[in-house]
């Protein structure tokens, strides 16, 4: 069953100054769903959440919020945002408690329970009522999390939440962000340079390069055991003959080499095939794909972060 899709951008483009920031982007974004916008420094992955909130207009094409268009009900989309893009600004002198309350002042039928509730979503209980200015980097940033879930918005943007943290704290971001997917159902898009992040956190991930869309790539196929594998056999001129009515998908590399993209339970009946079709198998050895030879691949070796 398809999921709701909360936000849609349809050909969005941004120039500024006759240079064009963003060329061409689309891209869904359904309920419930942990979204990566990942892309090398300066590709673009700011610029497309400021205009998601509505910091920047769009020079073309539309962004769709719960079916509506940002350009013509600016007031009924943002509604059900909730956005953490530039360093979160709190008293620093006020407990995060106080700050949060205040923030709630400001934000229409948010009540004290609800602040309670976010506060315990991200683990914040215990330090709530230390100053701020007391507070780590990593407590930092879940307090700003928690300040734009305050109105239970439908979708969470963060721009770059783990950045700065130490291992620990990029965990703990980790963990929190997909107990509220889970919990409230929140469809969550958050951009990082950094591709481990993405691939632990996120179930899908835009690839974006120069302001352009390059792939969507979805991280429960790859966990759904679909791998790259190697095999060296004796010769593989015959192979297509010997596959021939099969739908796998390969590349044959040289005489000798052969790469497959497989489910992990055909490979014992893939090597029977080889085997019973005359071909020698000498090795088959796993070269599961991680998500940076992917994004290095597509984006063309790009220097990441
Ligand atoms: N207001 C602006 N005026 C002119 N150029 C801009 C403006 N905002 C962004 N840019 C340019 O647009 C491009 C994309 O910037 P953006 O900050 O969106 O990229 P990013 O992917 O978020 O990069 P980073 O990871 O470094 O933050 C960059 O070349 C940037 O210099």
């Amino acid at each position: 069953m398809k999921q709701e899709v909360v936000l849609e951008l349809c050909h969005v483009k941004k120039t500024i100054k006759n240079k064009e920031i963003i060329k061409d982007i689309s891209f869904e974004l359904c309920k419930g769903e942990v979204l990566g916008l990942l892309g090398p420094n300066g590709s673009g992955k700011t610029t497309t959440m400021r205009m998601i909130v509505g910091l920047m207009s769009l020079s073309d094409g539309e962004i769709y919020i719960k079916g509506n268009s940002i350009n013509q009900n600016f007031s009924e989309s943002i509604k059900h945002v909730g956005a953490m893009i530039e360093t979160p600004a709190f008293y620093p002198f006020y407990s995060g408690f106080k700050n949060l309350m205040y923030f709630s002042r400001m934000l229409e039928g948010v009540t004290k329970d609800r602040v309670l509730e976010v506060i315990d979503l991200l683990g914040l209980s215990s330090a709530i009522h230390k100053k701020f200015s007391t507070y780590s980097l990593g407590m930092k940033q879940r307090l700003g999390i928690a300040q734009a879930l305050l109105h239970n918005p439908a979708i969470l943007i963060l721009d770059e939440p783990t950045n700065g943290l130490d291992p620990a704290g990029v965990r703990e971001i980790r963990d929190y962000l997909k107990r509220i997917a889970e919990v409230e159902d929140t469809a969550i898009l958050l951009s990082s340079h950094l591709l481990s992040e993405i691939e632990l956190i996120c179930d899908r991930a835009i690839i974006i390069q120069n302001g352009q869309f390059v792939e969507a790539i979805d991280m429960n196929e790859k966990a759904n055991g679909r791998l790259v594998i190697e095999i060296i056999v004796n010769q593989t001129n015959d192979i297509e003959t010997v596959l021939q009515q099969k739908d796998y998908k390969f590349e044959i590399i040289n005489e000798r080499t052969i790469i497959f993209e497989i489910d992990e339970e055909k490979i014992p009946s893939l090597n029977k095939e080889l085997v019973l079709g005359g071909i020698e198998v000498f090795y088959i050895s796993r070269k599961k794909e991680s998500l940076e030879d992917l994004f290095i691949q597509l984006t063309g070796g790009n220097v990441i972060e």
